[in-house]
């Protein structure tokens, strides 16, 4: 029987999952990645990884709970497994702390992660300047393994990647039954969706192999998450700026925000310093259209937007991606527009 040849633009953390979700629940369909770029060259390469959403307005309560509980579950198995390392996943423990307390001192995650509890007075005296604060243990996913254990994943699924820069949906249409679109950023042009903008991010690696424990000021201004090989320093959020390259200033003024958290990060040997544009989007664009082509109609499915927490909601919203695309496969189009 001829197999449903179902198409995945985008392979970064997004991308990659939802091939893999499709070609491993669907054997009767043939999912080709197509990507301009690949690991190591995608923004979620410069992720440091941490599993630790933040709520979008808009989008319910329980759709984001499932997408992160699916992400969290998904991964959580994978630390129980002897794929762990390869994968690079891991458990990781650490605060989030605050200037002021909170209006939500209880994130929507807080039961889905393990032992979220408020830091005790005595923890907070750590940090003079801050008023309030969270201990969470949660899960760290870092893209430079992940993406490639991934890739490994889908071939063994069936699944093929080709280097390409999609420019027209409906030309793919000719090649592809179901279309299913991970471009990130790369989606402004792609569907001129004007809602998607980048937020630049810069970070540094930092040699510091004695700590341990991850600390992160709730603007996202200033982090420290330890790693396998090195400890992420962060962060910068600057909207609508294109720029690829590293700001010297920006990292002067990342080493400072986190050494005055830890001090002893001053003299730490910085091994790297590397930029990535996320996929802003007031929510994320998880659903699907039809695409008319010619006398046929295509199904296109869209999954992208994540902005700053796409590590984070990366497998639940490919389960939600991978869902619509089993209905499109069973629902009739709607009537074609002749
Ligand atoms: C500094 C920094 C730190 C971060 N830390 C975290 C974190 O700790 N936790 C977390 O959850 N998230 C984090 N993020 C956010 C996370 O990196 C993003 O949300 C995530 O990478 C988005 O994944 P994506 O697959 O949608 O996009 P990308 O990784 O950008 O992948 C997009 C893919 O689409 C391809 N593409 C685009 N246009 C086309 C086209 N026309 N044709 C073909 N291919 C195309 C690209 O080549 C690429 O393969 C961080 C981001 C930054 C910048
Ligand atoms: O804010 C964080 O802790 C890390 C992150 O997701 C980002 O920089 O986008």
């Amino acid at each position: 029987m001829k197999k449903v040849q179902v198409v995945v633009i985008g392979a970064g953390v997004v991308g990659m999952s939802t091939a893999v979700c499709i070609a491993e629940a669907l054997p009767f369909c043939t999912v080709t990645v197509l990507a301009e770029k690949f690991s190591p060259d995608t923004t979620s390469d410069v992720a440091a990884g941490i599993l630790l959403p933040k709520e979008i307005q808009g989008v319910p309560l329980e759709r984001q709970q499932r997408w992160f509980k699916g992400t969290f579950d998904h991964l959580l198995a994978i630390t129980e497994s002897p794929q762990t390392s390869e994968a690079g996943v891991f458990m990781s423990s650490g605060y989030q702390i605050f200037k002021e307390v909170p209006s939500i001192t209880k994130p929507y995650w807080a039961d889905i992660v393990f032992g979220f509890r408020i830091m005790t007075d005595r923890e907070m005296k750590r940090f003079p300047n801050y008023k309030f604060g969270q201990a969470i243990t949660t899960l760290k996913c870092e893209s430079l393994r992940y993406l490639p254990w991934l890739e490994k994943r889908l071939t063994k699924a069936g699944g093929q990647m080709k280097r390409e820069k999609v420019t027209d949906l409906q030309q793919l249409a000719h090649s592809y039954d179901v279309i299913v679109n991970c471009s990130g950023l790369g989606s402004r042009s792609l569907v001129g969706d004007e809602q998607v903008y980048p937020v630049r991010g810069q970070i540094l690696k930092v040699h510091a192999p004695w700590l341990k424990h991850f600390i992160r000021v709730i603007d996202g201004n200033a982090y420290i998450y330890p790693g396998i090989d090195y400890v992420t320093l962060g962060g910068t959020q600057q909207v609508n700026d294109w720029r690829l390259e590293v700001d010297k200033d920006d990292s002067k003024g990342i080493m400072e925000r986190c050494s005055k958290l830890v001090p002893a990060l001053r003299t730490a040997q910085v091994l790297g310093e590397k930029v990535g544009l996320r996929p802003g989007r007031s929510n994320l664009r998880l659903e699907r259209e039809w695409l008319q082509v010619q006398e046929r109609q295509v199904p296109l499915v869209h999954n992208y937007g994540h902005g700053s927490w796409g590590i984070s909601l990366s497998w639940g919203s490919a389960l939600e991606a991978l869902d619509l695309v089993r209905r499109s496969l069973h629902e009739k189009p709607p009537r074609a527009r002749l």
